[in-house]
Order: C-alpha cells, then structure tokens, then sequence
C-alpha cells in the first residue's frame, strides 16, 4: 500500500508529477536550463495538506495556506495549511495528554513501531524520494541517499529503546543504596530544516519516540511534504494518537515563540542556522528547556603533502558536493599544502566539471537546483568577493541560465585568507581552495572561525592524523573520509555550530532525565 494523502493517494500524485516532469529542467551543456512547458500535462491535483494534531488531520484554524515550490522550475507542488499560535498551541495540548500513557509504553512497544516505520520508509523510498527531490531540488539519487540515512535512524534507535538503563549502588558511607534511573524528559519541539526534510526529522522523531517522548514538530515551511509523508508512515506504523505533531506554518517564530514560552514543553531540539537558533535558545532560557542545537558549519578540508590525492578529491567530491553543498557539515573551505594545491585543483576541477546540472527529477542529474534565489545570490556573492580578493575560477563561477535556481560545479583556486568565501557558511556547490606551508599553519587556519561542526583530514601520516584530529575544535573529524554522518555516531558541533548529539549511543541521551532515588537501609 502506498502513502495515502489525505484521501487522496500520494502514489497517484507522485506519478502523475513524475509524468508531468519528464523533460522539464532537462540539462543542456550549451549553459542553458532548457524549460520544457508541461503545463497542458501537468493537471496537478490541488494537493493541500492539512495540520496533524492528535491523531487527525486539520485545517489551520485561519483557514489559511500557502505555497510549496518545486525549486527546479517554480512549479507549485502543493498547498499546506499554515497554523496559528493556536493551532500550534493544540499540537501541544495533544502531545502533554499523550505523554503520560506513551511513556508508559513498553520499551520493546516503541522500538517495534520504529522498526515498522523503518520497513515503511525503505520500501517507499521512490515514492519519498520524488516528494522530496520535488520540494527541495536535488537529484533523486541524493533524496534516495537521504532517505535510506533517514530510516537509519528509525532501525538505529528501535534497537535503543529496549537498552534503556540506570543502576544500583551501595552509598560509600554505607546506610543506603542509590537507585538511578531514567525517564522521558516530557514533550518536546522539534524545528527541522529544509536541507535533509526526512533524515533532521528522524534523527529527533527516533530517539523521542525510543525514549517515551511525544512531540510537535514544525518542519521547513519550503519542505513540508517530506514530513506529513513520514507522519502518514508512523501512523501506520502504529504510532499513538498525539505521540507526533505537526504544525506547518509561515509564521515559525510566532508558532514555535508561544510553544516555547509554555511551560508544558520540555525541550527543544532545532537544526539549522546559528543566528535562530540563538534566539531560539534565549527563548528557552526562559521555562529552562533542555536544549539541542545543530547549526550552522565553516568545515574545514585539509589536504597534507603526503596525502593520497586521489582519495583527497574522492573525498572532497562527497564532501562538497553531496546534497549540492547544501549541508551543514560541507566542506566549505580547502586548505592544501602548497606543493600539491595546484594538482588537487586542476584534479577536483575536472571531476567538477564533469557533473551534469539539471532539474532533481531528469535522468542524468548529478546537481541539482539550489533551494531558492537567496541562496544562489549568496553563492553569487561569495564568488564574486573571493575572485576580487584574488581567487582564479578554475570551473564553474556562475549560474545557469534559465527557470530554477541552478549554479555551476564551482572550483576556485587562490583564495586568500581575508577572503569572507573561507568565513561564512556557503550553502552551495563550491570549493575554495586556500594554501598553508606548514601542520601549525593548516591548523591555525582550520581553527580561524567561530563555527566548530565538521573538519576534514587528508594524510598518510598515522600520528599527523591523530595529532591534528586532536586539535581541531569540532565535534566530528572525517579523517581520509568524505562523510562523517552515520546513524549508529554523535552527530554535533561546538562553539557556534551548537550543543547536544545526535545519533549513536549519545542521542538517546538527550531525550532522558536522570533521577535518583534514595533507598534508606537499616544498617543493624
Ligand atoms: O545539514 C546538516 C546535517 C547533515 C548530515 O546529517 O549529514
């Protein structure tokens, strides 16, 4: 059975978009994104998804809605309800009066509901895939990737549910024993972003529900479809009414501000930029929340002299261009050592000019649309100031022509330090290159930036890599690798790139309190 979509079925709606897309966007190596008008074929379906809150779908309570674009062609996907403070408000109220019973779920219970939803996602994973290359651009094969990391995390925290444990122990000073155990911290938001729509949502959605938490979860309001998808995927999954919410709305801060300033909500786990989400975690100071935050990266890439080059730009090409450099742990900057920088250019160049531009859904596709015209602005302007400070494009530098947010496979090569290209978040698919002469140097460099997610190592020398994984401030190293991310591994950062883990044996962690009972023992 596939996804039912509100009454209408969603297998239905996903073909006749995939019927309706052929040739659109198709990538044409002239530089142009030729536009195919499909719009006789097209007879969309008014798609218009509703609030889940408690079990049901319903509209906002305004009777509002707005947009969801395909970022390949400005095509209109669908319409979503747009909640109130009050809808948001009653997604709360849902999740406080499931609480209770969902804690008291046996363990076994929550991770065998998991471990459905987990079958669920791997056997939709086409279906999923064209909702999510649809609403956020990229290639199919990236949103199956995505989603087969996304299940992941339900099969990952189905098997933690039942290792949940505390621990006995006599106090020193004898007279009592000490009886630890843990519990559900109580309802939770979850604010997930556009980028990754299934695998942020899982990656909180798992451990939430592995541990006893309900939740409302407000994904991005230019991804919404990804999300009511993995909703219908739950419920099927035998999920209880309440235990998931979800409120799409425009109004994030209005929404998500009243949630947090009630004194119900327990805890908040937001992925996505630094500047929201310090003002998410002053709001949470307030009712003092316990708090996780993925944000934003400034990942650095360094290639040493003695470093395998052919794996270097293996790795530089999973590294960048994975999710077309829009992910938070991208490298966003590549410092290699002087005597091999111009051969890693010239090589990464290629295979970056190799890559076949195009509309997510086209066959052939390797990169996608970026998200939206802000975001190939920013490309645009990060280009432009790094080739003013010296930089020499080696491929790429520009946008393609044409409906869509599309942006050529960029190499720059030159790159000086002042350069803001090697300071701020790119979000885009491009590779700065920088030089260093020297371990102190590349370290130095790698440090010089108030972000701390990601860093990525390039070298043969055993003890060079253990001794520069040690000093660079961030919480994930890919050393001789491209990709740090994995489901069963503490995904988070320091400094501005955030607190809290994500994944391995940690993420549970973030979703238990810790109590102590004390159990008094006649010493005669
Ligand atoms: O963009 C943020 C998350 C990326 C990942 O989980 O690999």
């Amino acid at each position: 059975m596939g996804l039912a979509w509100h009454g209408m079925s969603a297998a239905r709606y996903v073909r006749s978009r995939r019927a309706a897309l052929a040739g659109v966007g198709a990538p044409d190596h002239s530089g142009r994104m030729t536009y195919i008008d499909t719009t006789a074929q097209l007879a969309l379906p008014a798609v218009q998804t509703r609030l889940l809150v408690g079990g049901a779908w319903r509209d906002a309570a305004s009777g509002r809605t707005f947009a969801v674009e395909d970022p390949g062609n400005g095509d209109e996907l669908a319409q979503v309800a747009d909640a109130s403070v009050a809808d948001g408000v009653a997604a709360l109220d849902a999740a406080v009066a499931a609480q209770a019973g969902w804690a008291a779920t046996p363990p076994r219970e929550r991770g065998e509901i998991l471990r459905r939803a987990f079958d669920l996602v791997v056997e939709r994973q086409d279906e999923l895939a064209t909702i999510m290359t649809l609403e956020m651009g990229k290639s199919l094969a990236e949103s199956r990737a995505e989603i087969t990391y996304a299940a992941e995390f339900f099969r990952w925290f189905a098997e933690e549910a039942v290792r949940i444990s505390g621990r006995f122990s006599a106090a020193p000073g004898g007279g009592s024993r000490l009886l630890t155990m843990k519990q559900p911290v109580g309802p939770c938001l979850f604010v997930t972003p556009w980028n990754f729509p299934l695998a942020m949502g899982t990656r909180k959605i798992g451990p939430a529900i592995a541990a006893g938490c309900t939740m409302v979860v407000k994904p991005a309001s230019a991804t919404p479809l990804s999300m009511y998808a993995l909703g219908e995927i739950l419920a099927e999954a035998g999920l209880p009414d309440g235990v998931l919410n979800i409120v799409t709305t425009r109004s994030s801060g209005d929404v998500t501000g009243a949630l947090l300033a009630d004194p119900r909500l327990r805890k908040v786990s937001f992925t996505g930029s630094t500047e929201i989400g310090r003002s998410i975690v002053e709001q949470s100071a307030a009712n003092l929340l316990r708090v996780s935050m993925e944000l934003g990266g400034n990942a650095p890439f360094l290639v040493f002299e003695d470093a395998d080059l052919d794996k270097a730009v293996d790795g530089a090409m999973l590294a960048k261009m994975r999710n077309v450099g829009e992910a938070c742990t991208a490298a966003n900057r590549f410092h290699v050592h002087a005597s091999v920088a111009d051969e890693f250019a010239a090589r990464l160049a290629d295979r970056m000019s190799d890559l076949t531009v195009g509309h997510g859904t086209a066959d052939g596709t390797d990169v996608g649309p970026l998200v939206d015209d802000a975001t190939r602005e920013k490309v645009e302007d990060l280009v432009a100031d790094a080739v003013r400070h010296g930089g020499e494009v080696v491929t790429g530098g520009e946008r393609v022509d044409g409906p869509g947010h599309y942006y050529r496979p960029t190499v720059i090569k030159g790159v000086s330090r002042d350069a803001r290209i090697l300071r701020e978040e790119v979000f885009g698919p491009v590779a700065p290159i920088a030089t260093f002469d020297d371990e102190d140097e590349a370290i130095r460099a790698a440090n010089d930036t108030e972000y701390g997610l990601a860093a990525y190592v390039f070298t043969r020398d055993l003890d060079r890599a253990l001794r520069v994984a040690e000093r660079l401030e961030v919480g994930m190293v890919g050393l001789n690798a491209g990709v740090v991310s994995n489901p069963a591994a503490p995904f988070g950062g320091v400094k501005a790139s955030g607190f809290g883990r994500e994944g391995g044996a940690e993420g549970i962690e973030e979703y238990l309190e810790t109590k102590y009972v004390a159990i008094a023992v006649p010493t005669d």
